[in-house]
């Protein structure tokens, strides 16, 4: 595997001595895209702060592309857009100023083909003159990606893309990403919006309580611990589950009109075809049936409260 970032039992405690991090092991793999999904409070900013050298690590090391993160700083931190929640510049500068300025931090030369492009890229080119604190919010976050891509990073880090984003912008960031990502370009994205990573990611990890809970292939995750759920929509409405259904894992949605059932899709033995010959021994007709499969959010908040349960 092509490692371009690696954490290695990276922790950190707050001075208040709140644990943010708890040792985590991470790689991630060039090119790819990489969710990092997690209720709010769950070390998401921390993790990206520390490989950007904003926050430092209480324990643990980062290599970015070869290079330590805490010693070798410089070259490190050069390979890296990061793409905060918030934008921080002087509001009275202009879009291209801003852009050819965070290029020029990072020690590379001016180029104005790749500003120019990147302007038009992020739809900004129509604003390259105004200043900042003319723009609108969405205006604002294009801006931000625009700072974090003028070095030309290989890895770049979004710190939750869509908070406060409209339908449109969302839509044209994923494409931007997707854009990024055919030149070769490494994303890291934390989200908290299930949606984002199913669309985007290739790879997404669970953090929770500054605990990475897993990191699995998309694909294999949904399949995994994907279940399936099937709504059996009723002829009369019941009141109740009655006990002799006990054995499956039923509820009643739809005040009543329906009795859903969450199944593992991957088991030998589904449950169904016994549980629909039991339904009309106990009198219950019914006219319909449904399945879905459930979503990356049933996952992510299955896992979630897991990891409540075991604490608890
Ligand atoms: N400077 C700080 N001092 C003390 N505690 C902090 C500090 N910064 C963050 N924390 C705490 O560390 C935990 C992780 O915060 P972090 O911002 O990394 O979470 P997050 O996953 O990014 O959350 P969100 O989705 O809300 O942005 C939270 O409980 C937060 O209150």
């Amino acid at each position: 595997m092509d490692t371009i970032l690696s954490l290695a039992g990276v922790g950190k405690t707050y001075k208040s001595g709140h644990q943010a991090l708890r040792s985590v092991d991470l790689n991630i793999r060039r090119g790819e895209i990489f969710a990092l999904l997690g209720p709010n409070g769950a070390g998401k900013t921390t993790l990206i702060g520390i490989v950007c050298g904003t926050i430092s690590p209480t324990s643990g090391t980062i290599t970015v592309d070869g290079h330590d993160a805490v010693r070798d700083y410089r070259p490190a931190r050069a390979k890296l857009g990061l793409v905060p929640q918030e934008l921080s510049t002087d509001q009275f500068t202009s879009v291209r100023h801003t852009m050819e300025f965070s290029r020029g931090l990072f020690g590379r030369a001016p180029d104005r083909a790749y500003i120019d492009q990147l302007l038009k890229d992020l739809a900004l080119w129509d604003k390259r003159d105004n200043k900042l604190r003319e723009l609108s919010g969405g205006m604002k976050r294009r801006v931000l990606i625009g700072k974090a891509l003028a070095h030309e990073p290989d890895i770049l880090f979004l710190d939750e893309p869509s908070a406060g984003v409209d339908v449109s912008l969302r839509r044209d960031m994923w494409r931007l990403i997707a854009r990024l990502r055919e030149r070769g370009t490494t994303i890291i994205l934390t989200t908290h919006y299930i949606e984002e990573a199913e669309e985007m990611a290739d790879r997404v990890g669970v953090i929770s309580k500054g605990e990475l809970l897993l990191v699995e292939e998309k694909q294999a995750l949904m399949k995994k611990l994907g279940k399936r759920e099937m709504d059996i929509l009723l002829v009369e409405p019941l009141a109740a589950i009655p006990p002799e259904l006990s054995e499956w894992d039923l509820s009643l949605e739809e005040e009543g009109h329906s009795l859903r059932y969450a199944f593992d899709a991957q088991a030998e033995h589904t449950g169904i075809p016994s549980l629909l010959r039991k339904l009309p021994e106990l009198g219950i007709a019914f006219k319909d049936l449904e399945t879905r499969k459930s979503s990356l959010e049933d996952i992510f908040v299955g896992l979630v409260s897991d990891q409540r349960e075991q604490a608890a």
